[in-house]
């Protein structure tokens, strides 16, 4: 057996929350690793952090699941002995040996403060001891590349050299339910993934209009949500609405320059009365302040005057280039990059107004006939599809 020390970080600051943070990410924890043989892993809990015994034939892939943990700070393979000074010096060598490294600095963290040696005491002892063993380590405390950590605990001594990055943030749950409009392009899977950041569990809806959208457009949006949810809740919606009625409305709006702007606003009509119905609190779009000419304060403005439910937008102050490379490290961006057109990118007028006016928004509506279809829309066109043991299934009734 290895074992993994799972270090929780911000969580061990929430205070009265601390208790339901944590146990919210053992659950998590537990789901994620839920796919090994549980006969080979072992979770042993103490206050401010979770050891993971696990066989070290998987040992590695149980890491590569714990990085995808949000809420986890960081993560270290450690050693564990007992409180014996010979064993900690012991196990400490052996460390030194294995690495290439020889820069070497010891730290000592003494949480157990019955243990009778402290730490300058413990330090003192140990450090010559390696130093003897271990053939040209030299001791450079302000810029070691050999720092070993021991850990004196009420149960016992652990030991490591390395720290693994988390993903730091909050365990998803936390903060409640969001409603992510996920259109298929690169922003809104960053936009999500940044959302689970801060503890939220987020649903996806998708609008799409065929036959002006083909099926792959369809897939890309599956393909994408599913990417996501390695960071997610493990059971989550993605809501598939066809917009196609709607569209066909919008194409009789006198001006031409807010068919965007239109558009945008029926998304949000529909995905705030959706949320309302399943109790998500938030909605969730890709939006980026300047990105496109339609992404500006009083586009922003005049699509969230449409909204009731707040509308966060993660990636608001992001560049492009900063948003591409989120994507690459969640894997989205190979997908998002194929070659499928969604409802919007079909739609664009050839100059979209870059800084509607509210009332300008509310006089095109006027001159079109979209309330019943928007209310047909929501009775008969919006399909659910429930993630559930990595792959998605269609639920017919439509009561949640
Ligand atoms: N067909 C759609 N279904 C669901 N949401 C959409 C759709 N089209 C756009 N959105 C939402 O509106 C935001 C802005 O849309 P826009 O068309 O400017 O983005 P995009 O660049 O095409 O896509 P992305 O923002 O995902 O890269 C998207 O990030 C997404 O949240």
């Amino acid at each position: 057996m290895k074992s993994i020390l799972v270090r929780y970080g911000e969580l061990t600051l929430k205070g009265n929350n601390k208790h339901m943070f944590i146990s919210k990410l053992l659950d998590n924890i537990k789901y994620k690793l839920k796919k090994f043989d549980q006969s080979k892993i072992k979770f042993i809990k103490d206050n401010n952090s979770l050891v993971i015994d696990a066989e070290e034939e998987i040992l590695e892939d149980v890491l590569e699941e714990l990085k995808t943990v949000f809420g986890i700070y960081s993560l270290s393979v450690i050693e564990k002995c007992e409180k014996d000074l010979d064993k900690i010096a012991e196990k400490i060598i052996e460390i030194a040996k294995k690495s290439e490294y020889k820069r070497f600095k010891l730290e000592i963290t003494r949480k157990d403060k019955s243990f009778p040696m402290t730490s300058a005491d413990l330090k003192l002892a140990l450090a010559p001891m390696v130093l003897k063993a271990v053939d040209n380590l030299i001791v450079d405390v302000h810029n070691p590349d050999l720092k070993i950590e021991v850990l004196v605990k009420k149960d016992g001594i652990q030991i490591f050299s390395k720290r693994i990055q988390g993903l730091k943030g909050l365990p998803v749950g936390v903060s409640g339910k969001g409603l992510s409009l996920l259109s298929g392009g690169i922003d809104s899977p960053v936009a999500s993934f940044l959302t689970m950041k801060r503890g939220m569990h987020v649903d996806f809806i998708h609008f799409m209009t065929p036959p002006h959208t083909s099926p792959e457009a369809l897939d890309k949006v599956f393909e994408l949500a599913k990417i996501v949810s390695k960071y997610n809740s493990k059971k989550f919606n993605l809501y598939v609405c066809d917009f196609s009625m709607l569209l066909q409305e919008l194409q009789h709006m006198p001006e031409e320059s807010y068919k965007i702007t239109i558009m945008r606003r029926m998304f949000m009509r529909i995905a705030n009365k959706l949320a309302k119905q399943n109790g998500q609190e938030a909605l969730i779009t890709g939006e980026s302040l300047g990105q496109v000419a339609s992404q500006t304060i009083q586009s922003i403005d005049v699509i969230n005057s449409t909204s009731e439910l707040p509308i966060l937008r993660p990636v608001l102050t992001y560049d492009k280039e900063e948003i591409i490379l989120i994507s690459k490290f969640i894997k989205s961006y190979e997908t998002s990059i194929l070659p499928f057109d969604d409802a919007c990118s079909l739609f664009v007028p050839k100059q979209p107004v870059t800084k509607p006016k509210k009332w300008m928004a509310e006089q095109q509506e006027n001159a079109i006939l979209w309330n019943e279809l928007l209310d047909y829309t929501m009775e008969n066109k919006i399909q659910k599809f429930v993630f559930w043991n990595g792959s998605f299934t269609e639920e017919i009734n439509k009561e949640d």
